[in-house]
């Protein structure tokens, strides 16, 4: 006998571009962004029994994510976000929680001789910023904010040592290493009710993406590094003390390897510890490191 444990479904992948046009300035301001929705609810018998009857079609959530974007700002993703995900429960009695993923992509004005240019935009680097925000009837809006794909690379400041020998280790201490990652750090806002309490929260949502984003570089620059795991709790404990609404903050840090060469055997060419010069990037194995980082609960005395 089968069961159906657990079941959602909906669009991925949707493609969305949306420009505003100020009249006044005559400047435009664009945001794209990919968005995933998917739908919980009473949707059993169209696995068990071949009914189609409850299937709000993935093709009517697409366009649903279209239409909330004409009539809803797209920004902050957060309140877009929001509006979507509390849309399907709220339209359709036998659908009881939507699940949106939203990743928006970089278009940074760009400046011509100094200005910036009222209609054109670049890509400046593969970063994101990524909501997931899932609504519930009954139990209201769970959001999490992202910082996905911020590459960076710091060439000294970084050490790691005094860490587990044993028969299976081969790794030998360093107190001067390259270190790099790719930055995906996630923090989760305390569970919000109503969409008047999201918008009311709209700026704080920007200026949380901005605050997070600079701590995340200005500790990656600054700290004398351990360790990934060192520095990323560092990071997770200053987004925590910096933003009252935010309940936990997670990082997960590939730890992207350059390893040194030994050209030694090349006429005694030096390119070993304060000589190395010419390293060798790995592409992989790489280390994964995670956390995920809450408020201590006040101690009962
Ligand atoms: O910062 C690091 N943390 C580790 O856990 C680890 N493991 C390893 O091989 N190198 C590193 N670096």
């Amino acid at each position: 006998m089968a069961s159906l444990a657990a079941a959602r479904y909906g669009k991925d992948n949707v493609r969305v571009y949306k420009v505003r046009r100020d009249e006044k300035s005559q400047t435009q301001t664009v945001t794209e962004m990919t968005v995933c929705c998917l739908l919980e609810g009473d949707i059993e018998t169209s696995y068990t029994e071949a009914d189609n009857k409850p299937v709000v079609a993935t093709d009517t959530v697409k366009n649903t994510i279209y239409i909330l974007a004409k009539q809803n700002p797209v920004d902050p993703p957060e309140l877009y976000g929001a509006i979507l995900a509390a849309h399907f429960p709220t339209k359709y009695s036998h659908i009881h929680a939507a699940h949106v993923n939203i990743t928006v992509h970089r278009w940074t004005r760009i400046n011509v001789d100094g200005r910036p240019h009222p209609h054109s935009f670049l890509r400046d680097g593969a970063e994101t910023r990524n909501v997931e925000v899932t609504f519930r009837r009954n139990e209201g809006f769970t959001i999490s904010s992202k910082i996905g794909g911020l590459l960076v690379l710091k060439s000294t400041g970084s050490a790691f040592h005094g860490f587990h020998r044993d028969e299976y280790t081969t790794l030998k201490e360093t107190w001067d290493r390259i270190l790099s990652t790719e930055v995906d750090a996630q923090w989760t806002w305390k569970r919000y009710q109503s969409i008047a309490q999201i918008k009311s929260d709209a700026a704080i949502f920007d200026e949380t993406f901005e605050a997070a984003r600079n701590t995340t570089l200005k500790i990656f620059a600054e700290d004398n590094s351990a360790s990934v795991q060192a520095t990323m709790y560092k990071m997770c404990e200053k987004i925590l003390a910096e933003t009252p609404g935010v309940e936990a903050v997670e990082y997960a840090l590939p730890n992207k390897h350059y390893f040194e060469i030994d050209l030694s055997w090349h006429k005694g060419l030096k390119n070993t510890g304060k000589d190395a010069e010419v390293y060798a990037p790995q592409s992989g194995p790489n280390g994964l490191i995670k956390c995920r980082v809450v408020r201590k609960l006040a101690s009962k005395l």
